[in-house]
């Protein structure tokens, strides 16, 4: 992307104004193609192929045929859109390269007397918003042709025809992964997270209704139209209302699975759209059987939100806890396929490493709920004690001793210790640095350090090299460089990593040390750390945290919404919370949880899914469906000869490899991961763990703890003993969950007995 940088850009340049935005709710955000817009040029490549829309199957259908001719328009639209833009870009681009060089010749900065320093202030002032300027008509036309080329890949996938009175003319609109208006302000493609694209998503002929700016609109769907649409060809339509006869639904199942999760934004399920656009609430629970699109759904609600907030809500507002690394990798192309950012993402354990000492962020974290609240109730009664704080100490200098900042305490003595005088104590010690470094600023010492720097340090740190005059000049400097050299002791300040945590906790909680969730919630209790401009947090997989994980998390994100999806059948550790654990610690903070069940199977086939909700709990199989096609059986099999067991491995591993599609044999522990690697040897499958990206194809090695969230075409579980999978619930879980990453194909293998849970 092109942008200008400040201070290099004459103020005499003229703007293109932005494109005129179309005003009804359903089009906000849409691009209009506006006659600035509308060019004079050559027809794209497109629009000179046959009347069929860029394909020449011929075909007597009249629907067919009338779509094509249809999509053939709205091509040409974006193509010619395209083109449009690109020129806009490359004249901008023109435009500001013809006035840097005029900027040389003009704007020299004259500052010998007062008058003519205001004046060169008030040029560069005038460049600068000019600059502001160009950036932002630049940053649009990027945004503009981003959008169009996204469109040009599918330029929407549904139609609806809507009657909004009887009598009326029913209304098409043609569904797309963003909205485009032409030149009349007239609705080429209206985008799915629209209010209206609502109605599409309900699954329902007849009288229907979406919400917009908190009215239910009502209206009668005459026809819901799906579209096979790949760039300017039209492959084929289907008139559909449910699921189980949604042919685009079934057609996208059936693909092999690729290494990075896909957006499934023409073939979201009514159930799955609830979720998506549930209204906002403090704490969504969503609990879905393995495959029921939790990931899915959690990835378009994501862009459902930038969209419905896209004045408001930036990528860093939201935060995704995943599960682990290498599944960060695997969603990491859903929302920029989708035209949006992603949100920081990151683990548990990055989060941790973040807040704290990264060296003391990993540990255990099955603390019970009523030690964090003991923490709570033990800091409403604290006092500091001397020993709670410890020495500033930057690049090897004591900058700030521990009995100065006894005596900021002592200052504040009257008020309770706890955020409002950790606060209190931030802004002094602030001072007090402040002071120390203007005073370090007099000595010589520092004066020659300062005047000793290379002219690189210099020019990095003033922006200029330095002949100080003066007396007063030379302190200035030297301020200047202690403050760049002394950075990070602000940093110690701004993140009170003054109070010594351990030692405060120690005393307090009578214990001999804390695990990391404790120090954290210390922390925020005493300190008030956290985060309070982060607006959504989604915590995927929410199954595997604990109670004492996710009270870290709402205190710290304290304004924040949550969202978080999971499934109780695939809590794979001790300890974890249970959902309605998740509830309790939600609304003991104060939060209104509401609920939402997904129970379709859409990952794995019949088969399949039949052998892994054998594994849940007798109330629940009943409600739960897969909409796959039928495929293989499973295959299961146990070994009392070791030699033959190694053998069935070994062709298990090797048939894998001639067949499409990726296989993941999925060790439950490490141990068991080096046992397969042994027998396997040279031939073993590379393993996959950190934040390893899936390849398309082939076959790969990992535990299960790499294997959350994941979906594969075949799976192996190489070792189904009772050893491994025995009776209790995190061992049944392990398996549903094992098996349940499968799509088409699994086998099981057991060198011995077979677990009874496969009885
Ligand atoms: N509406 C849909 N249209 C097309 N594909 C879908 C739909 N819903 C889910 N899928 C597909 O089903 C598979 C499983 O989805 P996803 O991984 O989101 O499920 P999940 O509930 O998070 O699974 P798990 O909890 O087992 O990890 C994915 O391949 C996803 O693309």
């Amino acid at each position: 992307m092109c942008h200008c940088t400040r201070n290099t850009f004459s103020r005499r340049r003229r703007f293109a104004r932005p494109a005129r935005r179309c005003t009804p709710d359903e089009s906000q955000g849409d691009i209009v193609f506006t006659d600035s817009a509308q060019p004079n040029l050559p027809r794209a490549a497109s629009d000179q192929a046959s009347p069929a829309c860029g394909q020449d199957e011929r075909t007597d259908d009249p629907i067919l045929l009338e779509e094509r001719r249809h999509l053939s328009g709205t091509y040409a639209k974006l193509a010619a859109m395209e083109r449009a833009l690109v020129a806009k870009i490359q004249k901008l681009d023109d435009d500001v390269a013809a006035d840097k060089e005029m900027l040389a010749d003009e704007l020299t900065g004259n500052f010998a007397s007062m008058g003519e320093a205001f004046e060169t202030y008030a040029e560069f002032a005038s460049a600068n918003k000019t600059i502001d300027l160009y950036n932002a008509a630049q940053e649009l036309n990027f945004q503009n042709l981003q959008k169009v080329r996204l469109l040009m890949h599918q330029p929407y996938f549904a139609k609806v025809a809507l009657q909004f009175k009887p009598g009326d003319a029913p209304k098409e609109l043609y569904i797309g992964n963003a909205g485009i208006s032409d030149e009349n302000y007239k609705r080429l493609v209206v985008d799915w997270r629209s209010p209206v694209a609502e109605v599409y998503y309900n699954q329902e002929n007849g009288p229907t209704s979406y919400q917009a700016n908190g009215r239910t609109i009502r209206v009668d769907l005459k026809l819901r139209r799906q579209f096979d649409i790949e760039a300017d060809r039209l492959n084929a339509y289907f008139d559909t209302t449910v699921a189980i006869q949604d042919a685009m639904l079934l057609a996208s199942l059936s693909q092999e699975r690729s290494s990075h999760m896909k957006a499934i934004t023409a073939t979201i399920q009514k159930e799955q759209n609830e979720v998506i656009r549930h209204e906002d609430v403090d704490a969504l629970l969503v609990n879905g059987i393995a495959g029921s699109g939790k990931t899915s759904v959690l990835m378009q609600r994501i862009a459902y939100l930038f969209y419905r907030h896209r004045e408001t809500l930036k990528p860093e507002d939201v935060y995704l806890i995943t599960p682990n690394p290498v599944f960060s990798r695997y969603i990491e192309q859903v929302l920029p396929d989708l035209g949006e950012s992603n949100p920081e993402t990151m683990t548990f354990n990055q989060f941790m490493a973040r807040i704290m000492p990264p060296e003391r962020s990993r540990g255990r974290a099955d603390v019970a709920p009523e030690a964090l609240e003991r923490i709570d109730e033990a800091v409403r009664g604290l006092t500091f004690d001397p020993d709670d704080f410890k020495d500033i100490v930057c690049e090897g200098t004591q900058l700030i001793s521990a009995g100065q900042i006894r005596q900021a305490a002592d200052k504040f003595r009257r008020i309770p210790a706890g955020p409002h005088l950790v606060t209190l104590m931030r802004e002094e010690l602030h001072k007090r640095l402040e002071n120390r470094l203007r005073q370090m600023a007099a000595t010589e010492r520092a004066q020659n350090e300062a005047t000793a720097l290379s002219v690189q340090e210099q020019v990095r740190i003033f922006h200029e090299t330095i002949a100080p005059q003066t007396d007063a000049e030379l302190r200035e400097c030297t301020l200047t460089y202690l403050n760049d050299r002394y950075a990070a002791a602000f940093d110690t300040v701004e993140r009170d990593d003054w109070l010594r945590i351990d030692r405060i906790g120690m005393r307090i909680l009578g214990v001999e040390g804390l695990l990391p969730v404790e120090w954290v919630y210390l922390k925020m209790a005493v300190s008030g750390m956290g985060d309070a401009n982060v607006k959504y947090v989604m915590v995927d997989e929410v199954q595997d945290y604990t109670c004492a994980q996710l009270m870290v998390l709402r205190r710290y994100f304290r304004r924040a919404r949550f969202l978080l999806l999971g499934d109780e059948n695939q809590a794979i550790k001790e300890g974890t919370a249970s959902f309605d654990e998740i509830e309790a610690v939600f609304e003991r903070a104060g939060s209104e949880v509401q609920e939402c069940r997904l129970l379709t199977s859409y990952r794995s086939s019949p088969q399949i899914t039949e052998l892994f909700t054998k594994l849940m709990p007798k109330e629940d199989r009943m409600r739960v469906s897969s909409v796959q096609h039928e495929r293989a059986e499973p295959r299961i099999e146990a070994f009392d000869d070791a030699r033959a067991y190694e053998s069935a491995l070994r062709d298990a591993v090797e048939q894998a490899r001639g067949m499409a599609g990726l296989t993941a044999v999925i060790a439950d522990s490490r141990a068991s991961l080096k046992r397969v690697q042994a027998i396997l040897g040279e031939d073993a499958p590379a393993v996959i763990a950190d934040d390893a990206t899936l390849p398309a194809s082939g076959v790969v090695l990992m535990t299960l703890e790499f294997a959350k969230g994941l979906e594969f075409d075949q799976v192996i579980i190489p070792d189904a003993r009772p050893e491994v999978f025995g009776e209790g619930r995190v061992a049944r879980n392990r398996l549903y969950t094992s098996i349940s990453r499968a799509t088409g194909r699994i086998v099981i293998l057991a060198p011995g007995e077979l677990t009874p849970l496969l009885g």
